[in-house]
This record gives structure tokens, C-alpha cells and sequence, in this order.
């Protein structure tokens, strides 16, 4: 098709998509902020009436102080059917699934149409993590977040993470891109199209979801994971590095460079190379759960850390469920045995 033609049939399409948000009580704006596959992603408002007629919709809004939503329209005429009669019905029972999580992105409603599926989402309007690690490095000329930052927004992660495992979904495709941020720079997981209920400890998959740079050995080795333990992602790694510990496009040199262990930048704290070792074992058992991310020395601020370290010398055991104990920075913190058992130290040295 010729680019005028092209154009002309955009604008006809977005004109129809005006009207159809219009129908349901959304005014959809020019504004695109970000497209997939299959999808695009305007910016819209909530009417009145709508709010009105939708308490759900009117509850998630309460406290934002603003009525903008995200409207996802996925042309369902377009894309392919596994798409439409997997991916997005997987997509759509998961975010309904993880309802209602400070750090998964909402779904406040659908609707649909022979042509066309609308998510409306909580809008996470200041950009996906990928971007904020690359602005860090434009603004302040670092590659990758502080560690006292990147704790920050990890502990969201991991939250995000465990309730979607207790709300009974893996995300399978974890990674910076899918790692929103709003405007109060809140953690907001997004893209459930891998999203999967059937993960759980007791029935491996066996799907390939994901990237390559970002997949768990026990995919790349083609092997039947659990969904659960392969949603570690080495998320940590790019957000303290600006970089991925293993870049590679083919499986098998993945796995080769997988086996030879990641080098670290200097600087990088012990503890927090410890907890990144403790995501990249090859062996899924090997690997840090939720739980001793959690319980990590790495993953305690390090206020905490140094009132938990002054306790600790003086014989103190700490009213804290917290780690009580964290790594001096002068050693490894694998060596130096000073996080908690059960903790990445005590799996890496193992
Ligand atoms: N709730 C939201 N708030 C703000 N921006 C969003 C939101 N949801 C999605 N986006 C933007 O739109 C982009 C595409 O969204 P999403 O990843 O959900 O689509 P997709 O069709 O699943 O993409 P892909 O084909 O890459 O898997 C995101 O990278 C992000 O920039």
C-alpha cells in the first residue's frame, strides 16, 4: 500500500477508535505512547459518566489525582489467531488474576468489538525501565542506577513478582522493556502475554517465552521448567550495570557463557555481585527464590544495614524479621558468611 493510502486508512481506523472509546466513556487522545506487536497505546481520559457508571474504575482512580488512563487497542482483525485466542485472553486473565497489586499495572476494564480488543490500564506515564537506566547515563554520566536506587525499585520488583506467584500466574517474559514506571517513579508490571496460570510448582512448562539475553539455562536447554523459579529475570544486573551479564542471540552460546560465571564492573558492592551470582546458576535449584532475594544482605537499606551490623557486634538479636546481619563491604560477601542462611551466599558457596 502506498504511504498516502496508508495514512489515509490510519486516520480512518483512529477515527473509529475515537468513537468506539468515546461509546464506553473514554476520551482518546492523539497521544501514542507506545506500541507492540499487535498493540497500540494511546493516552485517554475518564469521563464523568463513566466514573459514575464503573465503581471499579472509580476506585482504582481514587488517590491519583488525575482521570488518564492507558487504552491498549489490539487489532484483533489483523493479528494472527494464536494471538488473539491465546495471547490476549492469557494477557487479560492474568492482569485480572494479579488485581489489585501497588506494583502490577491495573486493568480497569475491557471492551471489544469484531475488529478490535481495548484493555484500559493504569497509566504508568514516565517510561519503561530500559529508558530510565539510559537517562541515568545521559543525566549523570554512569552506566546503570546507584545501588541505593536500584535496591529501591528491585524491592518493587520482587513484590510484584511474589504476589503474582501467590495470585497463581508467572509472567515468563520479565524484563526492563516490561518494567513500567509512573509519575511518582512507582514500579508498574506490565505485559502478561506470556502470562501463564498452569506454572505452578507441580506441572512444568515447556513454552519458550522471553528473549534470549533474559532466559532462564533451563529454557535455553529446552529443558521443562517451573514457571515460578525460571520468573527470575537478571533484572538487578541491568539496572546496576546498564548492561545484560550475558549478551548472546543464540541459546547455546548463552549457556556457554552462563557456565563461565559474569564478570562484575568495579565498584559493584560484594553483596549485591553475590545476589546476582545467586540468579545466574545454571542448576534452577541453585538459584535464589523470592523468599532469599528477600532475605539477601544486598536487598537491607543501608541505614538499616548499619544499625542491623551495630546490634549484630554487640550481641543484640534484633526485633527485625529483616536480615540482621549484612556483609562488611571490604570482603566477599559469599566468603565472609555474613548474610543470612539460606541467603545467595550461602547457594553460591555451596
Ligand atoms: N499502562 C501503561 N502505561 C504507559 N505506557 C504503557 C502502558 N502499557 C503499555 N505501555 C507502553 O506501550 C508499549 C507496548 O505495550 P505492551 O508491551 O503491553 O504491548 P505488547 O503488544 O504486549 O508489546 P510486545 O509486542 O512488545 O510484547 C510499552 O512498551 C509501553 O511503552
Amino acid at each position: 500500500m502506498k504511504g498516502s493510502a496508508r495514512r489515509k486508512l490510519d486516520q480512518q481506523n483512529f477515527t473509529e477508535q475515537v468513537c468506539e472509546c468515546r461509546d464506553n466513556g473514554y476520551l482518546l487522545s492523539s497521544r501514542k505512547i507506545g506500541s507492540g506487536a499487535f498493540s497500540k497505546v494511546y493516552l485517554a481520559y475518564t469521563t464523568h459518566e463513566c466514573m459514575q457508571h464503573n465503581p471499579k474504575l472509580a476506585s482504582d482512580l481514587r488517590g491519583k489525582h488525575h482521570a488518564m488512563v492507558a487504552i491498549k487497542i489490539i487489532s484483533t482483525a489483523e493479528a494472527p489467531v494464536e494471538f488473539s485466542q491465546k495471547f490476549l485472553p492469557c494477557e487479560i486473565s492474568s492482569l485480572n488474576a494479579t488485581y489489585k497489586h501497588l506494583n502490577v499495572v491495573q486493568l480497569h476494564e475491557t471492551y471489544q468489538n469484531s475488529q478490535r480488543s481495548y484493555l484500559v490500564l493504569e497509566l504508568a506515564a514516565r517510561s519503561d525501565l530500559l529508558e530510565h537506566i539510559n537517562a541515568v547515563l545521559d543525566h549523570r554520566g554512569r552506566p546503570g542506577l546507584d545501588e541505593e536506587e536500584a535496591r529501591r525499585v528491585f524491592w518493587q520488583l520482587v513484590s510484584a513478582v511474589a504476589h503474582c506467584h501467590s495470585s497463581g500466574i508467572v509472567h515468563r517474559d520479565l524484563k526492563c522493556e516490561n518494567i513500567l514506571l509512573d509519575d511518582q517513579g512507582l514500579l508498574k508490571l506490565t505485559d502478561f502475554g506470556f502470562g501463564n496460570r498452569s506454572g505452578l510448582r507441580n506441572s512444568p512448562l515447556s513454552t519458550f517465552c522471553s528473549s534470549v539475553a533474559y532466559t532462564a539455562p533451563e529454557i535455553l536447554m529446552s529443558k521443562k521448567y517451573n514457571g515460578e523459579q525460571a520468573d527470575r529475570g537478571i533484572i538487578l544486573s541491568a539496572m546496576v550495570t546498564r548492561k545484560l551479564p550475558f549478551k548472546e542471540h543464540q541459546p547455546h552460546r548463552m549457556l556457554h557463557l552462563m557456565r563461565h560465571g559474569p564478570t562484575f564492573r568495579p565498584g559493584m558492592s560484594p553483596e549485591c555481585q553475590d545476589l546476582i551470582r545467586g540468579f545466574l546458576q545454571l542448576r534452577p535449584r541453585a538459584c535464589v527464590d523470592l523468599q532469599q532475594v528477600a532475605a539477601h544482605c544486598w536487598m537491607l537499606p543501608t541505614a538499616l544495614a548499619s544499625t542491623a551490623a551495630a546490634s549484630s557486634a554487640q550481641g543484640h538479636s534484633g526485633s527485625n524479621a529483616r536480615p540482621s546481619r549484612r556483609a562488611s563491604s571490604a570482603g566477599s560477601a559469599s566468603s565472609s558468611g555474613s548474610c543470612r542462611p539460606g541467603s545467595a551466599a550461602r547457594l553460591t558457596s555451596a
